[in-house]
């Protein structure tokens, strides 16, 4: 009763025709504009709620917080990740622990210090080694981009990283990025809302397949963990839960099968989303050399003397701080951010929505909706400046999401974004090659939304 209205539902395949299952976020923009900003769709018999605009999805998960801070424990997700890890947790004891833990932890490993920065720097470097290298030439930056987030992560959780041409990173990469298409794709769907083709030998068993192999690699460098390490002086994130494990007494939701999913979880949300953003930044950089090059005039002056850039100084970088927030919004890293479901029954905009529904918040329709941005359809720095030029975030930048359930690497992701981006653009210039053609900004759909492969040419700057 008083259900949000949607529209018209079959037998067995719920509301499923009415979307575009390869990439329904069209779909859901003109569901949007038939029945509001909060309607219903139904995946087989499981109903969902799709909420949109700014003011709804705040209302929804940082007014009404609690009620809109579980997750669905019936998607194909959570078969591949055999309920384990903190982003698919449902709201709870286990995933508060686990949740606080990973924040604590990474925030003494120096987010926000300098350690942290030693980290990104250190991996910095391989990039421009790489970058120098193909001088003169033609560069397909998606490796290097998706190696160097992978990197900077594991070396937080494991403490080790990859050279570029390791076969394994490349199995790593490969394994997150398939499963990041997987996770919300055609085949993730059909398994949602069809649970009679779940024991068939369809494509989606790709998945279990992708989360065993890097179970074993997890099991591995957990195992030399143990072997080396000295209890009371952690190392890296797996040390940290492994006193943690030592300390914890019976009834604990600490565990070592945990600790190897949480350690997928921010290992693979920590790569495909910032590398996907790199990639986004510098595609729209080289297609806006205007805008490339008003970065590095701030970048020069800022730095001027100064052998490299620090977090801090992104507080003289207006400019630069709007280009990279300007990056994110465009980016729409995460389109839907991740499921979300209801902890109790409440309503949201006059209308009931029971326990256990699951809600979908369209984070698109508050990146681009118009009466929050100056320039809600175009790659414009403005959106974050004022009248004087100086850096302003409206609240409706919700890439991270907000709330509980708000993205728990976000300090680590900005500062790698700020870090990187400007780095390189200190030391280099990014330019559309000319037999490129015409460039291609729709992105490919999935969890994260990923640019098209392109090419880049790179040329040493002058000054440096
Ligand atoms: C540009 C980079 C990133 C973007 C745009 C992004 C975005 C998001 C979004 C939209 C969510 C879902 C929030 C919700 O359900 O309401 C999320 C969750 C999460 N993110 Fe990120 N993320 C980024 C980088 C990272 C990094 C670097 C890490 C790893 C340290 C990370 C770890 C997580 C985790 C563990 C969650 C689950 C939080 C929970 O369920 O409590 N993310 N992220």
């Amino acid at each position: 009763k008083n259900f949000p209205p949607g529209p018209p539902c079959l037998p067995v395949l719920g509301t499923l025709l009415h979307l575009n299952l390869e990439n329904p976020l069209k779909d859901f923009q003109r569901l949007r504009q038939s029945y509001g900003n909060v309607y219903s769709l139904f995946f087989g018999l499981k109903p969902a709620v799709v909420i949109s605009g700014f003011k709804t999805i705040k209302e929804a998960i940082v007014i009404k917080a609690v009620d809109f801070a579980g997750r669905p424990q019936d998607l194909f997700p959570n078969y591949v990740t055999q309920r384990n890890g903190v982003i698919l947790a449902d709201y709870g004891s286990v995933w508060r622990d686990h949740r606080r833990f990973a924040l604590m932890t990474m925030r003494n490993f120096g987010l926000g210090k300098k350690s942290m920065e030693e980290r990104i720097h250190e991996e910095i470097q391989c990039t421009v080694d790489t970058l120098v290298k193909s001088l003169g030439a033609t560069l397909s930056p998606q490796f290097m981009f998706h190696n160097a987030a992978s990197n900077i992560i594991c070396k937080v959780v494991f403490g080790t990283r990859y050279e570029y041409d390791d076969e394994m990173i490349k199995i790593i990469v490969k394994c997150f990025t398939d499963l990041t298409k997987m996770a919300n794709g055609l085949w993730a769907m059909l398994y949602n809302s069809i649970p009679l083709i779940r024991p068939l030998p369809l494509p989606f068993n790709k998945a279990f397949k992708d989360m065993e192999m890097y179970l074993g690699l997890a099991a591995g460098l957990v195992n030399e963990h143990k072997k080396t390490r000295v209890p009371g002086e952690p190392r890296d994130f797996v040390d940290c839960y492994l006193d943690e494990l030592d300390q914890q007494g019976e009834g604990s939701s600490f565990s070592e099968e945990k600790l190897l999913m949480h350690t997928f979880d921010l290992y693979v949300a920590g790569t495909d989303t910032t590398s996907n953003t790199l990639l986004t930044g510098f595609l729209y950089l080289m297609n806006y050399p205007h805008i490339q090059e008003r970065c590095q005039q701030e970048i020069d002056q800022v730095l001027e003397g100064k052998d490299k850039v620090t977090f801090d100084d992104r507080h003289n970088m207006p400019y630069m701080q709007a280009v990279i927030h300007e990056v994110q919004r465009i980016a729409n890293t995460v389109p839907l951010s991740v499921f979300h479901c209801t902890t109790k029954d409440t309503e949201l905009m006059g209308y009931s929505i029971p326990k256990g529904t699951m809600v979908i918040q369209n984070l698109t329709s508050v990146l681009n909706e118009e009466g929050q941005w100056k320039f809600p359809h175009e790659f414009n720095p403005e959106n974050f400046l004022n009248d004087k030029g100086e850096f302003v975030k409206p609240e409706a930048f919700m890439p991270f999401s907000a709330g509980p359930r708000m993205c728990l690497g976000e300090g680590l992701a900005r500062m790698e974004l700020f870090l990187i981006m400007v780095t390189l653009l200190r030391k280099f210039n990014f330019i559309w090659p000319e037999d490129a053609g015409k460039p291609d900004f729709t992105p490919v759909y999935g969890i994260t939304s990923t640019p098209k492969p392109y090419t880049m040419k790179v040329q040493l700057r002058s000054k440096q």
